[in-house]
């Protein structure tokens, strides 16, 4: 069985050697969708009886973990050196510094990492986190999912 929670975080970002516009400094509002695989939980008066996970806690670990962290940064690779002495100018900025370019693949790929953890270290039957896919724009986004699952 899997589930699959929505969030919504908005951040600012460029693609440094973009042939277009895309290496200007621009935002986007990320839709991120989380799925899990697991087991329905039947345990006999537990609160998430009939569920692979609460959706509130699959909410909670996410903000957690990453989307509280991302939501209104500016994700920077720290190859960029321009923007990042930019943005270290500014006291107090909230920014993400990335080892690799703000893609929405690469995005898509740090943020399955971030919450392979997080999901797997989780109690749950069999619980895994089975695919993270990511909005950049509602016409364009990247899927990580789990090797071995396709
Ligand atoms: N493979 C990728 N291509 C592009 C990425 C990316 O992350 N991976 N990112 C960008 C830009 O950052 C931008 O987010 C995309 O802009 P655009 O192509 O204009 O997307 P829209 O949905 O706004 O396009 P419409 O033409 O309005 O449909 C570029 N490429
Ligand atoms: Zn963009």
């Amino acid at each position: 069985m899997t589930i699959t929670r929505k969030l919504e975080f908005d951040a600012g970002h460029r693609i440094p050697d973009h042939r277009s516009q895309c290496r200007n400094l621009h935002g986007h509002r990320y839709v991120l969708e989380i799925t899990l695989r697991g087991d329905v939980v039947e345990t006999e008066g537990a609160p998430d009886r009939g569920m692979v996970m609460d959706f509130a806690d699959v909410k909670s670990l996410a903000m957690e973990h990453l989307v509280s962290r991302w939501d209104h940064a500016f994700l920077v690779f720290e190859g960029d050196a321009r923007v990042r002495e930019f943005l270290e100018s500014m006291p107090e900025h909230k920014t993400v510094v990335l080892d690799r370019i703000p893609t929405v693949e690469n995005l898509a790929a740090v943020a399955f990492d971030v919450l392979a953890q997080v999901y797997d270290a989780h109690y749950g039957v069999n619980l895994r986190l089975h695919q993270v896919r990511l909005y950049e724009t509602p016409n364009c986004w990247a899927d990580v999912v789990r090797e071995g699952a396709l």
